[in-house]
Formats: C-alpha cells, structure tokens, sequence
C-alpha cells in the first residue's frame, strides 16, 4: 500500500487522457479516486483496471440511499478491491451502522468508508438556501460527530475544519479533503478551499486534488511539485 497523502480526482470524460495521465505514474506518488463520471461511463471494470496497476483507489460514488441499498452498494465495492469508499453522512446514523456492518466480513482487507459531510463548493448561503442555519464548520463538526458515532474511519470535509475535527474526534479520525488549491490556482466551483501545505499542518490525511493537476499542461510535474511541498 502507498503512503502517499495526495489522491488525484481521475475526473476524465475519456480513458485514454486518464490511462495517459495513470501510464506516466509510480502508486506510490498518489492514490486515484473514481467519482461519478468515470465511473458511469466506464464502471466497475475501470476501477478493477487501476487496482490491477496497483493503485489504491478511492470509490466516491457518495452513497446516500435508504440503509439496506447503501449496505448492498458498500459490499459491492469491497468487492472491487477498492481502498476507500464514501457514502453522505447526511443518510442518517442507521444508513451508516449498516453501511459499516456490511464490510466487516472483509476484517482488515475491508476499504476504508468514510462520511461526507457538507461539501467543499457549499458555503454558508448555500446552507441557509437548504433551510440548515449553521456555519458550514458548525454543520461539518455536527455530521462527523454522527459519522464517528455510526463507527466509520473518517469524513470528507475542507481542510479548513480539520483543526477543528482533529481536537475534537482524535488524531486517529481520518479527515480526506478536496477544495485544495495550490497558491495562485483556479478555484473553479470550490469555496472553502485550502492550500496543500497549510491542509497538511492541519493535520489532513489525505488531499483530493483534481483540476490542479489534471487540467495542468504537465500533469505529473504538477503533482510531484505537489508532493515535495508537502514532504
Ligand atoms: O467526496 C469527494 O471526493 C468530494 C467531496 C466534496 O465535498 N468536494 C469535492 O470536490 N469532492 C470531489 O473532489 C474532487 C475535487 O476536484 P477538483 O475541484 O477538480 O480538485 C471532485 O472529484 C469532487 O467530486
């Protein structure tokens, strides 16, 4: 397994521009996340494609259905040999005791599952605009008390409440951040975005960064740029 902190959003319309981008790496200099895109238009067979090269592969379909279906979805994509899977903290604690319950037959070859809790392109209007009247740190500390009440290893948040989360859930509560923006970059329909070296003295995990690199001319000098400002 990699010890890298940073996860590439593989968000390509085609394979072949993420095979190109995936072709010029070494595992150990990031892990790969699959989202909704690319895993619509090239499902599960791609995913097993990038476990196969030996990437660890974070699954961020973001589950959030009735607790039988996301159970069954969850098994699914332990299945895949995948390293890390997401479902929305806002599902409920039942839906996520289930969602967890569902991967202990997989003991320690289990993928991480993890929360999202308000995501990274909301801001606080956006909040007030769903009839939820709080802070988005508010909102954010409220769902990863429930998530880590419901069992799970960790949430999906901004590293601009990770401070925060780790005083208050521990050192051991992963917190997996997108909205990251290396200084002077684009932050496309991110709001709370945060910088690779500031997310990581915060105490973040793991870094979710797509556009910064894969929109970048050079991709790979991108991300290894990435990775010795974080070294
Ligand atoms: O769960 C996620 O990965 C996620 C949660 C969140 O709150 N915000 C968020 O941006 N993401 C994902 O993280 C990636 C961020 O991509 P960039 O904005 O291009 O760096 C996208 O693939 C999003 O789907």
């Amino acid at each position: 397994m990699s010890d890298a902190k940073v996860v590439v959003a593989l968000d390509f319309d085609n394979k072949a521009d993420a095979l190109a981008f995936v072709d010029s790496i070494d595992p150990k200099e990031c892990r790969l996340k699959v989202g909704k895109e690319m895993f619509t238009y090239f499902g599960p067979e791609f995913v097993k494609e990038l476990v196969a090269k030996g990437f660890d592969v974070f699954l961020d379909l973001k589950f959030h259905d009735i607790p039988n279906t996301v159970a069954k979805a969850v098994t699914a994509a332990a299945e895949l040999g995948v390293w890390m899977v997401n479902v929305h903290a806002s599902g409920g604690l039942a839906m996520m005791q289930k969602a967890k319950e569902a991967l202990l037959p997989y003991g320690d070859k289990a993928p991480l599952l993890i929360a999202v809790t308000v995501l990274t392109s909301m801001s606080e209007q956006d909040l007030q605009t769903l009839g939820i009247d709080k802070t988005p740190a508010e909102q954010v500390n409220y769902l990863a008390n429930l998530t880590k009440q419901a069992g799970l290893d960790g949430v999906v948040c901004s590293a601009q409440e990770a401070k925060l989360l780790k005083e208050r859930l521990g050192q051991d509560f992963k917190l997996i951040t997108p909205g990251i923006r290396p200084a002077g970059s684009a932050s496309d329909d991110q709001q709370r975005i945060v910088t690779p070296e500031q997310a990581v003295a915060d105490g973040v995990d793991y870094l979710v960064i797509g556009r910064p690199i894969t929109k970048a001319r050079s991709p790979i000098d991108v991300l290894k740029a990435i990775n010795s400002s974080i070294a």
